[in-house]
């Protein structure tokens, strides 16, 4: 009979959403990008994954599981990341249950992964970022790689490109890399989540439908087809890197977000520049930055910065609590829920900016006044489909405490 120990290993990934946008792949297969990028990593208590992999040498496979269900690991980004990793592995040992796995060992042992994220999987809140950046880490800790999370964050990239930002909190810098194997091409923090705390994150989840045009298939035709992309990866964004690194060191919230706009909207140029174009934003998207545009200028000073990815839904970072406040109460009157909703499944994640708003309930909801910046402003009721409170918020952790665990510690099969 083959024996049956089990070691198991429970980590913590948060999401990333970037400021100066990844768009375009300079390699395709080992995931090398066109330019640098910069994110701010979301709070995990409100957007994370959370992962558990495990070691066995009765298990005849690898396996995965994704939210409860199993998935195929054959596909060549989980493969590259299996294999990176498999590569670094050390000896393990566990003195007290007699357990010792040499560095050889690994080639042969399979294992066994399931993840759970707790927020919505492939709807443009960046699942893979924090699902690839968390395998890794997870794996990287369970067979004792010394790699420091730069050096993991290289392996994370070549599960999907934007992960490899998802290895560290705060705000995080992916350097495109010259060399031809990939090796420089990794993350590094800029600041940690405690350098800029009074930003306050808003997501207004536009649609979680699959969306039409990947991410991965979309930044290809981009490369194919667009002039436009190569002037921004050569000409543009290398500046704006240099000064979304200023702004971020100096808190410098209305160049902060003169950049993060810009860059979104030049990233949704680009896509629009593809032939054929992709559009990813919708009229509500459109709606958004006319609202956040539209208030910036009658402050005078920007209040909030917006960014979209490769989706309808927008991300707003609000330069602190107050304005985080007055933003909710601009965006609650263009967008109520429709009437069937209750406003606590609607305003999800830190609630306490609600209550900053003064917003208790759905009638106080409806008695919103319109935003004095726009003359009969209409609302959309149900154009939203729910909004998420966050903040920027720290890398992966891992999770000491057993309940937390999706596999089960004797079977080593999810609970
Ligand atoms: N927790 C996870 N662990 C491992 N892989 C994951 C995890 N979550 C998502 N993925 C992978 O990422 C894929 C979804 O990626 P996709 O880019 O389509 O969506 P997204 O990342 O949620 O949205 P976007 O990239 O637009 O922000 C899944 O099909 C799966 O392969
Ligand atoms: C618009 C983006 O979110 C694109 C992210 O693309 P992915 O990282 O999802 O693409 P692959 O590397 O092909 O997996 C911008 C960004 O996150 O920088």
């Amino acid at each position: 009979m083959a024996e049956s120990w089990v070691i198991m290993v429970t980590a913590q990934t948060p999401t990333n959403i970037a400021v100066i946008k990844y768009w375009g792949k300079r390699d395709e297969k080992l995931i090398l990008p066109v330019n640098d990028s910069i994110s701010v990593t979301l709070d995990p208590v409100h957007l994370c994954t959370t992962t558990t992999v495990a070691v066995s040498p009765s298990f005849a496979q690898d396996r995965m599981w994704l939210n409860g269900k199993e998935i195929s690991l054959s596909g060549g980004r989980y493969q590259n990341c299996l294999r990176e990793i498999r590569a670094r592995a050390c000896d393990v040992e566990d003195k007290e249950r007699g357990i010792k796995i040499s560095k050889k060992d690994w080639e042969k042992l399979h294992v066994h992964i399931a993840s759970y994220n707790n927020f919505p999987t492939a709807a443009g809140l960046a699942s893979s970022a924090a699902g690839f950046a968390c395998l890794v880490f997870a794996l990287a800790k369970l067979m004792n790689a010394k790699e420091d999370n730069s050096e993991l964050s290289a392996i994370a990239r070549q599960g999907s490109g934007s992960a490899c930002r998802s290895l560290f909190g705060g705000f995080v810098k992916w350097k495109m890399g010259k060399v031809e194997d990939g090796s420089d091409s990794l993350a590094v923090q800029v600041v940690d989540e405690k350098h800029w705390d009074d930003l306050v994150i808003i997501i207004a989840v536009v649609s979680s439908r699959q969306k039409e045009t990947s991410s991965t298939t979309g930044m290809r035709e981009t490369v194919e087809t667009s002039l436009l992309l190569q002037h921004r990866a050569k000409e543009i964004v290398p500046k704006r890197i240099i000064q979304m690194e200023e702004a971020i060191k100096n808190r410098d919230f209305a160049s902060f977000a003169h950049l993060t706009c810009a860059d979104s909207n030049q990233f949704h140029a680009v896509c629009l520049d593809t032939c054929p174009p992709i559009f990813y934003m919708n009229d509500t998207s459109h709606r958004i930055i006319s609202c956040v545009e539209k208030w910036n200028r009658s402050v005078g000073t920007p209040q909030v910065a917006y960014t979209f990815d490769a989706g309808p839904n927008a991300v707003l970072i609000a330069h602190n609590r107050k304005a985080a406040a007055q933003l909710l109460q601009k965006l609650l009157f263009y967008f109520p829920p429709n009437s069937d909703t209750e406003l606590n499944s609607y305003v999800l994640g830190d609630k306490s900016i609600l209550k900053d708003a003064g917003i208790e309930d759905l009638k106080d909801v409806e008695a919103l006044p319109p935003p004095p910046e726009i003359k009969d402003a209409p609302r959309y009721k149900g154009d939203v489909s729910y909004f998420i409170c966050t903040r920027p918020g720290r890398g992966p952790v891992l999770l000491s405490d057993e309940s937390q665990a999706l596999l089960s510690p004797e079977t080593g099969l999810p609970k």
